[in-house]
């Protein structure tokens, strides 16, 4: 097996690095492409994993992983059918382009795999989600799990559910991130340093998360259980409820599904 990445930058190296730490894939079965030459050192300093500026070098490819922006992915595939290269598998992750749109432009008999992971696969966090093309086969959707799956969770989905999973966990952290700044700023206002602030509303959200995950019980029953009768906790949750935390939330996750989806219609 022999892997093309084409496009090295953020979330092309954080996939490739977490896959060679995880063992999921060597080195020497890597080769990067980027016309960056900076994004192209990046990519070999967080991976190991070689570059070149020359399409033709990837001509032994037998898989691709598509890592560009989806307004260059048009580009870069069409480059990659004049190199020549045809009949492989092609892993993309670009937000919002379908497996119909792939597949019109990308070379011939290329099998797709249509992914949308998140920025925690940087730190073996990550959370995934994977469709296959009716042309991939089972060996195509295998490696798309163990390339995302060896950096956090990966879950095989129908095609259909891209986009909302792109609006959930592909754009989520960024939530998460605005979270921990204003509960850091929360924090601050009632009089704690802004490190500790920070620190502890980091640790937080790490700790709910692991509840969420580890307990197996619904969040509203996690939430019961430090919501005291009369105490401090029903006070902060009835100020979320008035301010519209909880439909904030439910919009963000439906308005990135809908850009998402605009994306894919070029
Ligand atoms: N950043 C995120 O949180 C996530 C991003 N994605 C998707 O990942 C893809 C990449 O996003 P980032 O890594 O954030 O962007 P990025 O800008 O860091 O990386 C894109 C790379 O593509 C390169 N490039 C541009 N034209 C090219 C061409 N013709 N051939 C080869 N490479 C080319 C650029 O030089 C750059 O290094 C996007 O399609 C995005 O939708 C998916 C999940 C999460
Ligand atoms: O903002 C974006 O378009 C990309 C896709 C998901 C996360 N970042």
């Amino acid at each position: 097996m022999k892997l093309g990445v084409i496009g090295c930058g953020k979330m092309g190296s954080a996939l490739i690095g977490g896959a060679i730490r995880a063992k999921a894939i060597e080195v020497s079965q890597v080769i990067g492409f980027d016309p960056y030459p900076a994004a192209a050192e990046a990519f070999t300093s967080a991976t190991g994993a070689p570059t070149t500026a020359e399409l033709a070098n990837l001509t032994d490819c037998d898989t691709f992983l598509l890592a560009t922006k989806p307004q260059t992915a048009a580009d870069a595939l069409h480059s990659l059918k004049e190199s020549g290269v045809r009949d492989a598998a092609l892993v993309s992750i670009a937000a919002g382009l379908t497996i119909e749109w792939l597949e019109k432009h990308s070379p011939e008999g290329f099998r797709i795999v249509r992914s949308m992971p998140n920025t925690p696969s940087l730190v073996g966090k990550g959370a995934s989600a994977f469709a296959r093309s009716s042309h991939a086969n089972d060996n195509d959707a295998a490696f798309a799990s163990k390339l995302l799956g060896s950096v956090g969770l990966a879950v095989e989905v129908p095609e259909s559910m891209i986009d909302a999973v792109t609006g959930l966990s592909g754009s989520g952290p960024a939530y998460i991130y605005l979270a921990i700044e204003a509960l850091t700023d929360g924090g601050v206002e009632v009089g704690l340093p802004r490190e500790q602030a920070l620190q502890l509303a980091a640790q937080t959200v790490l700790g709910a998360a692991t509840m969420v995950l580890e307990t197996g019980r619904p969040p509203a029953e996690l939430r019961d259980n430090v919501t005291s009768p009369g105490g401090t906790t029903v006070a902060g949750l009835a100020s979320l409820e008035k301010t519209g935390f909880r439909n904030s939330l439910i919009r963000a996750v439906a308005a990135a599904t809908a850009r998402a989806t605009e994306l894919g219609k070029g």
